[in-house]
């Protein structure tokens, strides 16, 4: 299977996952390539996880087909199971285990010899600096440190392709950012990485990302021609009033969001009207105002018209 010469590793059409009459997953196409890392962006809800759960044959789709390393989910999910690593948001791991009993018996359940298990728990606990902790239990362990061992053992029997659902959000912004290097390293070494999160910057930090809401793909691409295409220019206000100033601007023709950020107000004006700064200080509600400015879009702002967030 290959798209632009590019292998694909996952490859779903029509995938809808009901409970009851309510469609959690509501008709998503995904096409992601090899050797990058792929992110589903998306509200509370929005269906990340139970995407991500069908994906790794955990649960049956209602409808549509996927396609996971050229194997048919869920009919190959048995097979799957050891050329996939999944990082859950709970981070599975056993509290009244040491660090070293929850890779033994990660390393058991993916089915390693008795050789490859000692070779790769040594690697994975040198890699991700566990071998000090190797006697703590996994429930006597900080966030950052839990989240390594989960890490670690998502990753013992060499995975091709590693699902990891939020997998930093109870950790600190060091961890996070030592943990998305860990992933950069992954990747050069071959493997494929589909990530869940909230969080913009890690967004940002994904070779192409989907934007999902209620359960759809708003919008998909590598986040730097998501800003480009973003249907929006941005301009900043500074004032007194701003809390006054975003209620008069929303809602009117030509404003698509408002928001405000610290001592400013971030608006998105629509791209078709010529020259967005004038366009504001034509308009009454900026009276007063000290800075009126154009910057430059970020994820946020495709975030934010992609989805129906800072609309209301
Ligand atoms: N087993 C289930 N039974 C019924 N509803 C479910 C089930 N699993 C998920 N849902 C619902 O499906 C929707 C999508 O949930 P999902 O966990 O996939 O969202 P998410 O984007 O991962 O959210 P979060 O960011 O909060 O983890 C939610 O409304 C959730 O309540």
């Amino acid at each position: 299977m290959t798209a632009n010469n590019r292998e694909i590793v996952v490859r779903a059409e029509g995938l809808v996952k009901k409970f009851n009459d309510f469609r959690a997953v509501d008709g998503l196409d995904l096409t992601i390539e090899r050797g990058m890392i792929y992110g589903f962006l998306g509200p509370n809800g929005s269906g990340k996880t139970t995407a991500i759960r069908m994906l790794t044959g955990l649960l049956t789709p209602s409808e549509g087909t996927v396609e996971v390393l050229g194997l048919a989910i869920p009919k190959d999910a048995e097979t799957l199971k050891y050329k996939i690593g999944y990082m859950t948001q709970t981070f599975s791991l056993y509290g009244d285990l040491t660090v070293l009993e929850n890779l033994d018996f990660m390393a058991t359940i993916y089915g390693l010899g008795r050789k490859k298990r000692k070779q790769r728990i040594a690697e994975v606990m040198e890699r991700y600096q566990l071998s000090d902790l190797k006697n703590r239990f996994a429930g006597k362990m900080s966030g950052g440190q839990r989240q390594r061992l989960a890490l670690a053992t998502a990753v013992l029997h060499e995975p091709q392709l590693l699902f990891l659902d939020e997998p930093t959000s109870a950790v600190d912004p060091e961890s996070r950012r030592h943990f998305w290097e860990e992933l950069f390293d992954l990747v050069e070494g071959g493997t494929s990485i589909i990530v869940t999160t909230h969080f913009m910057d890690e967004a940002e930090r994904c070779h192409k990302i989907a934007i999902l809401e209620a359960g759809q793909k708003r919008a998909d691409g590598a986040p730097k021609e998501l800003m480009a295409a973003l249907g929006a220019n941005v301009v900043e206000i500074e004032a007194r009033n701003l809390r006054d100033i975003r209620r008069g601007l929303l809602g009117s023709d030509g404003i698509m969001a408002a928001a405000q950020l610290g001592a400013r107000l971030r608006v998105l004006v629509r791209d078709d009207i010529a020259d967005p700064e004038a366009f504001l200080k034509d308009k009454p509600e900026t009276d007063g105002a000290s800075v009126i400015e154009r910057v430059r879009p970020n994820l946020e702002d495709v975030f934010v018209t992609a989805t129906g967030e800072g609309r209301q």
